[in-house]
């Protein structure tokens, strides 16, 4: 069975919706130029209720040590994603400093683009396969964006993956069909507005995750 992260929670109310729907993994975005960001303090208080129920993971953009010991020492986050240029070298560097598991999220556009994977298989605990983002984008992740997902039909991959970009609950049942991912991720695709989750699309997101 699929199971699901929610990404960029903000709220009690809709990491509780989270939880309550079966979510695997839920999300803190520690990027300032998000607008899911969250403090590692804030992120803390909030994302309490979420230990022992659900994955905490941490998102990251090419962190410096400074940011990521804050994040292992106050947000103690049980994964570190890292959705920036990091290399596998740092990300066994960032493994030693937090303690975390490491989320490698890949950016995809083309096939050649998956080839990535092979460097970070005895690095990260778990892939994504995200939409490389439009040119300009100003984040690089978190922008409704999605890749053609028959790229990953047939593949196999050397550590549990998720699928992520662009999806939402209309979508997520026909790109888990057509890639068979054991994970999927989402975040603007459960959102009234940048950065407002809505309870009422992330009942819907993991119910039809739930019947896949
Ligand atoms: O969500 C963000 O704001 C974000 C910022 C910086 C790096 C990654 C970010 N989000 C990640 O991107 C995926 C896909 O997003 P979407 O579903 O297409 O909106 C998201 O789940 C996060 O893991």
């Amino acid at each position: 069975m699929t199971q699901a992260k929610i990404c960029g929670l903000t709220t009690p109310e809709t990491l509780d919706a989270a939880l309550a729907h079966g979510a695997a993994f839920v999300g803190a975005v520690v990027f300032p130029r998000s607008p899911r960001h969250i403090q590692p303090l804030h992120g803390a208080t909030l994302f309490e209720r979420a230990r022992g129920r659900a994955g905490i993971v941490a998102v990251t953009v090419d962190a410096d040590d400074a940011l990521l010991t804050e994040i292992a020492l106050i947000l103690k986050p049980d994964f570190i994603q890292l959705h920036g240029n990091e290399t596998p070298e740092r990300g066994q560097k960032v493994r030693a400093l937090t303690g975390a598991g490491i989320i490698r999220a890949l950016p995809v556009s083309t096939a050649a683009d998956l080839e990535a994977a092979a460097d970070w298989q005895d690095v990260a605990d778990h892939l994504m396969f995200d939409a490389r983002p439009p040119q300009g984008s100003a984040l690089p992740g978190g922008v409704g964006h999605a890749f053609d997902w028959t790229l990953l039909a047939g593949r196999s991959w050397p550590r549990p993956w998720f699928l992520a970009g662009g999806l939402n609950p209309d979508n997520v049942a026909q790109a888990i069909s057509l890639t068979g991912a054991p994970l999927v991720d989402v975040s603007s695709g459960v959102e009234s507005a940048p950065g407002v989750k809505d309870d009422g699309r992330i009942a819907a997101f993991m119910a039809a995750v739930n019947r896949s």
